[in-house]
């Protein structure tokens, strides 16, 4: 079997740090983060703090040469994914395994895209709420990452990231039909991120009130009729899985979108309702409650860079 033996990660935020601090206890010094420059020297200078916990983590400049890693995981919003992948060039060999943990449906068609990479396993990860406050991350559970082959079951790539996995602590599960995974979790990010952050509202409002549970269900709903003319079949037991999901979540937790609300940062509203109104025009489908997201969320990035005006009394 093959061994994963060196790691790349690029995208240190919520996400990659938490996942992050497992893979640099087990592997050390093989485990590198790769970044730009100017993020290496602030990483540098500030440090990453993990559940309070300063993480020596090895960084390297997009810019140094480097030997392509067995393994190269990226964790980066969406939008910043294209220089992400510049960034881990020179990581990207042709036997590097990939792995994208980023939510939505498109991360790992644009990364194969662009390096040519014939090692790509679907992922996502599930059941962690992780908050990026600075260089501080905090996340309560740590979930787990599910992965796996497109088109097959049981690969020797898959097998080789399971045994890392397994020796570094990270819980994972790798699902007979990691597309419906994929898709049913992009419906998750659909309803409870988008609705969280247009209502400002972390989760114990959802758990709470039935008329916000009930509005996220109603923007999943349109992700299981496109999901059908694209040929995955979600169903509403699908929808239905995610309540225990939601209840379990801290309640005091925000969703990644929200975080990216409150930080004034640019949303991945294109990725999750633009995906589903893109689709929803192509396929002949109504999407009026993403339809609705997607403009209020736009126009909360827009003012983001308005200023109020004067106050006159
Ligand atoms: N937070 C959560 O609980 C969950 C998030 N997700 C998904 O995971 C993905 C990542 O989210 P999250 O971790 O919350 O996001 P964050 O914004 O916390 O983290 C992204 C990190 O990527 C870094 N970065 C951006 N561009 C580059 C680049 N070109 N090279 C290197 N590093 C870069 C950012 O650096 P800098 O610090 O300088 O901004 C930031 O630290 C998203 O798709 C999200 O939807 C999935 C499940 C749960
Ligand atoms: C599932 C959820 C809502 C938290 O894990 C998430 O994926 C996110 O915040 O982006």
């Amino acid at each position: 079997m093959k061994k994963i033996k060196t790691v790349t990660l690029v995208g240190l935020g919520a996400i990659g740090a938490a996942y992050g601090s497992r893979l640099q206890q087990f592997l050390g010094e093989s485990f590198k983060v790769v970044a730009d420059t100017e993020r290496v020297k602030r990483y540098t200078e500030q440090g990453i703090r993990v559940n309070g916990e300063e993480v020596p983590f090895r960084y390297i400049s997009s810019t140094e040469p480097a030997e392509p890693a067995d393994l190269v995981i990226f964790a980066v919003k969406n939008a910043e994914l294209p220089q992400a992948i510049e960034n881990a060039r020179n990581h990207i060999g042709e036997n590097t395994i990939i792995l994208s943990l980023l939510n939505g449906v498109s991360s790992e068609e644009e990364i194969r895209r662009a390096t040519g990479n014939a090692h790509i396993l679907y992922s996502m990860c599930v059941e962690i709420a992780a908050v990026r406050d600075g260089q501080n991350i905090h996340y309560h559970s740590i979930g787990r990452i599910c992965f796996g082959d497109k088109e097959q079951y049981g690969t020797k790539d898959e097998e080789a990231v399971r045994s890392l996995f397994e020796d570094a602590g990270i819980p994972y599960e790798i699902p007979q039909d990691i597309m419906h995974t994929i898709w049913a979790k992009f419906m998750f990010n659909v309803g409870i991120n988008q609705t969280s952050a247009v209502l400002k509202a972390r989760y114990h409002v959802f758990q709470q009130l039935k008329d916000a549970h009930e509005w996220v269900e109603s923007a999943m709903y349109e992700v299981v009729k496109v999901a059908e003319r694209e040929g995955i079949h979600l169903t509403e037991k699908d929808v239905h899985s995610y309540r225990p999901i939601l209840h379990n979540l801290s309640p005091d937790g925000q969703t990644s979108m929200l975080q990216d609300v409150v930080a004034k940062r640019k949303t991945e509203v294109e990725y999750f309702a633009g995906k589903v109104c893109e689709l929803g025009k192509k396929h002949g489908i109504p999407t009026p409650v993403n339809e609705q997201l997607y403009k209020i969320i736009r126009i909360m990035e827009q003012s983001y860079y308005i200023h109020s005006p004067e106050r006159s009394n």
